[in-house]
């Protein structure tokens, strides 16, 4: 009270001045050091404090430190940075050749509020033995940060080579030839073919064949993302987007996959206004985050892949032609099952020996039969329904051999009646359904799953394999039908031509 009766008669601007003349001598005291750099970034003055740093930092005479720019002689500073956003730096840790120290940067400005240099104080040295949780806390942090950064790198290395596509037969090898080939080139790569054909397993061997294998391998399900969650999905969110200040900046797969490869599975599933959005990107190689007022420049290659029919969808205005030719640089068909017979023992053994390694069951081995049993499948899953299949069987069993008498219950179509899921279309009717007899109650699940299969199928043939409208449809999203499609493979190409 005393002092401030003191500073009365003094205007507001003189009693400013004086507080931050006390204040700089509280902290030149304080601290353990300090120092104030000019607009250039260059040392004009540092307190007697900080002399004691000098040495190890490799200056043996002050003389030699001032005038100099504050990067060449502090390494990792970040002086430089606080004079030119003009932002603070309150509290950080520094580390280098000199120790760790818990810092403080001001930016310093002139009358007009120009920022005309910073000031730095060094709060703590060895703030290691001086704030020992805190420093516990942000090791114990800083080593989960880099496990995790590790474990994401091992996750977007791409998982297949051109090796792990199974097959020998004319159309398997004529496939292989071809993706080597165009993983040379900096092309886009639109991969067709029905569901489980091993779209996925070719776009990742040719990025691990091609010059960007070095990169990350980004994989996005576009079917599988709600539709207002794409366009986050794809292109990043900037801070503040949103909901003000609290969201926090989030990359988008175009900026994660950068260096590498992004694969958009499911691309005929892509919302109209979205892929318009995703051309001007790839024709750019630039992406705008939601939020955000510039633009992020890209370095991505992309292969797509779809079960759909796109020149169909794009007669029918569902699919952007202009979208359509940008992809359909290199169009590459994947058989179906049925069309490369000769691969499925090559393909059943290797599956096998995966389902064993993943399952630690032993491995199971086909009887000639049971492989003939199954040449005579239609596979409209193909390869994941042939591996769900054997999974099965394997689960089923401890025998080695797997006959088809271990298939037969397992195999579409010929379970039997009281667990088998049936076809659609095979007449029965679950909805009009009255059981005559108690032995012929079946059991609540097996019936909603078979209502839930007839509904989906009925939708899909209804708008001739459109997901977005057979959705509509059924009133539930996009996401959720394609989630009851993986449980369902029998009904992923319902309403579509036959290929
Ligand atoms: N030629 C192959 N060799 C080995 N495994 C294969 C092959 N083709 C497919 N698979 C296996 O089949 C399953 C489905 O493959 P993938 O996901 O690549 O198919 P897809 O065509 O991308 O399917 P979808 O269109 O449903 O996304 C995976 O488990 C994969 O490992």
């Amino acid at each position: 009270m005393t002092q401030l009766s003191r500073l009365l008669p003094l205007d507001s601007h003189s009693v400013l001045k004086l507080a931050a003349k006390s204040m700089f001598e509280v902290f030149e005291q304080l601290a353990m050091g300090m120092m104030v750099v000019d607009r250039d970034h260059r040392i004009v003055w540092i307190s007697e404090g900080y002399k004691r740093f000098l040495p190890a930092l490799g200056i043996s005479d002050p003389e030699d430190f001032i005038g100099r720019a504050v990067e060449e002689v502090v390494p990792n500073t970040l002086m430089g940075s606080v004079v030119d956003s003009g932002r603070a730096v309150l509290v950080d840790l520094l580390t280098n050749q000199a120790g760790t120290f818990l810092v403080s940067r001001l930016p310093l400005h002139d009358d007009a509020g120009q920022v005309i240099g910073a000031i730095g104080m060094v709060l703590l040295d060895h703030p290691g033995t001086n704030m020992q949780p805190l420093m516990t806390k942000f090791t114990r942090l800083q080593r989960e940060l880099d496990d995790a950064r590790r474990q994401l790198a091992v996750q977007r290395r791409s998982r297949y080579t051109i090796a792990s596509f199974i097959g020998t037969s004319p159309a398997a090898v004529g496939l292989k030839s071809m993706a080597l080939r165009v993983a040379g080139t900096e092309s886009t790569v639109l991969l067709l073919g029905e569901t489980g054909t091993g779209k996925e397993v070719l776009a990742q061997a040719i990025h691990a064949a091609s010059p960007r294998s070095g990169g990350p391998f980004i994989g996005i399900n576009i079917a599988a993302v709600p539709e207002s969650l794409l366009e986050a999905e794809f292109f990043g969110v900037a801070p503040g987007a949103f909901t003000g200040a609290g969201t926090k900046a989030r990359d988008g797969k175009f900026k994660l996959a950068s260096g590498g490869t992004l694969f958009l599975d499911e691309v005929g599933d892509m919302p109209l206004p979205l892929q318009a959005k995703l051309l001007r990107v790839l024709q750019e190689q630039e992406v705008e985050p939601l939020g955000a007022n510039e633009v992020v420049r890209v370095d991505v290659r992309v292969i797509a892949a779809t079960s759909r029919d796109l020149p169909a969808m794009v007669a029918a205005g569902e699919f952007r032609a202009d979208l359509f030719y940008r992809l359909n640089v290199l169009p590459i068909r994947l058989p179906a099952l049925r069309e490369r017979l000769s691969d499925l023992g090559a393909l059943a053994d290797a599956l096998l020996a995966d389902i064993a390694r993943c399952s630690g069951m032993p491995q199971r081995m086909l009887t000639p039969d049971a492989l003939a049993l199954l040449a005579g499948q239609r596979w409209p899953g193909n390869v994941r329904e042939l591996r769900n299949v054997l999974e099965q069987a394997s689960v089923m069993t401890d025998d080695l051999q797997l006959t088809p008498a271990h298939l037969a219950g397992v195999l579409p179509g010929r379970a039997s009646p009281a667990n088998a899921p049936r076809a659609v279309g095979d007449g029965f009717d679950p909805a009009t359904w009255v059981p005559q007899a108690a032995g012929e109650i079946r059991p609540l699940p097996d019936l909603m799953a078979d209502l839930e299969r007839h509904a989906i199928g009925a939708a899909l043939r209804a708008t001739a394999g459109n997901r977005v409208a057979a959705a509509k449809l059924l009133r539930i999203s996009r996401a959720t039908l394609y989630e009851k499609l993986v449980l369902y493979p029998e009904l992923r190409t319902a309403g579509t031509l036959p290929r």
